[in-house]
């Protein structure tokens, strides 16, 4: 994609789960994860028979959860072509891969010829675009496939003035639960990566053949450099990662893919349990991570737990030279057990949640960044070995 077309796709617009019971996610990332629900789409009598949806939101961090609301194959429930058809792709997704990522949406401007250079570029269209509306004002929407069952959509709506999308009620009511605790600082998604089959990361990265999905051929993105020694580290993990962005690096999507180690790559349990190609985590970024796991503990989030010997290799690591001086209280950064890794351009915390879902897929990353425009690095021997006593837990580490 060339660069002035390239530069039309902005930013992280929200991320879209297919589920089988979407008020239930919502109330869990509301209870739990301290988001608020905005808006929701539901069953009327004259329209929208085949799903249920409900959006939640914290910062500028939008998550939808859209579930089919009956059995699409019985004719005696009555809904249009076109809402069966939807109610059918969320039904296929979720029998392939479980309650879990759809569709990741990025706010754009030109829809029409972002779409079509894309869809001549070994992206398959999924929704045309196409002006949606309601009383809130006009958007227009279109869909298309990116890795696995993992799709891609570009929105346009700078006209519309309601909560979430047109066809969504905006909700005026904040969940109870948000009263009884403090509210959760989150302001936006960070990244969102993408778990491939071996040998595939240099192909949905970079591939310039035809009739295959490229973020660099299809949407123009380019390879993000973090760190210099970013391969060099993931000796511990059996994986390989490439970090593709779009032109100002609002949106950074790691693509990960296993490489050979000595056990089972946690990205091969990855692809086994979600059926293929997916995304294995959202990274959201805060401005104060030891607030925001604080309050997430205290709803019952619960993450992956970090050795006591991690905080004294830390101590010995922040003792080095060319280590930044940590504003933090590094005695609340390890009681509430956070990651800290630096670079030349600063530092930043990481903290990893359990999987939400039933399958051992994907999970939500919490990050601040002080500097750093790194992915933890320095952090993978110590969060892979804690990764791994989850696989084997699992009986999944042969
Ligand atoms: O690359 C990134 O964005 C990371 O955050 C690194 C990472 C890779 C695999 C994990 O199980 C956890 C973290
Ligand atoms: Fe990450």
């Amino acid at each position: 994609m060339p660069e002035h077309l390239a530069e039309k796709i902005l930013r992280f617009h929200s991320i879209t789960f297919a589920c089988s019971n979407s008020k239930l996610m919502a109330e869990y990332h509301t209870g739990r994860m301290g988001f608020r629900p905005i808006a929701r789409r539901e069953m009327n009598k004259n329209a929208n028979r085949g799903v249920r949806a409900e959006v939640v939101k914290n910062g500028n961090c939008v998550l939808a959860f859209i579930a089919p609301i009956a059995p699409v194959d019985n004719t005696a429930i009555v809904m249009s072509d076109s809402d069966r058809e939807e109610a059918e792709r969320i039904v296929n997704h979720i029998s392939r891969h479980g309650d879990s990522v759809m569709d990741v949406a990025f706010v754009c401007e030109d829809v029409r010829e972002v779409f079509a250079w894309a869809v001549n570029h070994g992206a398959q269209a999924i929704l045309n675009p196409t002006r949606f509306e309601d009383n809130y004002g006009s958007a227009v929407i279109a869909t298309v496939t990116a890795f696995g069952h993992v799709t891609h959509t570009f929105i346009e709506k700078d006209k519309y003035l309601g909560a979430y999308l047109p066809g969504y009620l905006p909700i005026d009511y904040n969940d109870p639960i948000n009263k009884v605790y403090d509210s959760v600082p989150i302001m936006e998604i960070d990244h969102v990566v993408g778990n491939q089959y071996a040998g595939q990361m240099e192909n949905v990265c970079n591939l310039q053949l035809t009739n295959s999905f490229s973020y660099r051929k299809a949407f123009g993105f380019h390879q993000f450099v973090s760190e210099d020694d970013y391969n060099v580290q993931t000796e511990f993990s059996a994986l390989k990662s490439t970090v593709m962005a779009n032109p100002n690096n609002c949106v950074k999507m790691p693509i990960n893919e296993p490489a050979k180690g000595k056990r089972l790559s946690q990205i091969e349990e990855y692809l086994r349990y979600n059926n293929g190609p997916g995304v294995q985590h959202i990274a959201l970024r805060t401005p104060n991570i030891i607030k925001c796991v604080d309050e997430m503990k205290k709803r019952g989030v619960e993450f992956i737990d970090v050795p006591t010997e991690y905080y004294i290799d830390l101590r010995e690591r922040l003792t080095n030279n060319n280590a930044p001086r940590i504003k933090e209280d590094l005695a609340k950064i390890e009681n509430l057990g956070i990651l800290v890794d630096y670079d030349k351009d600063g530092y930043l915390l990481q903290l990893f949640v359990k999987h939400v879902s039933n399958r051992p897929t994907s999970f939500y990353e919490i990050i601040q960044r002080e500097g750093s425009e790194g992915f933890g690095g320095g952090n993978f021997k110590a969060l892979f070995e804690a990764v791994e006593r989850e696989q084997l837990k699992r009986g999944n580490l042969a």
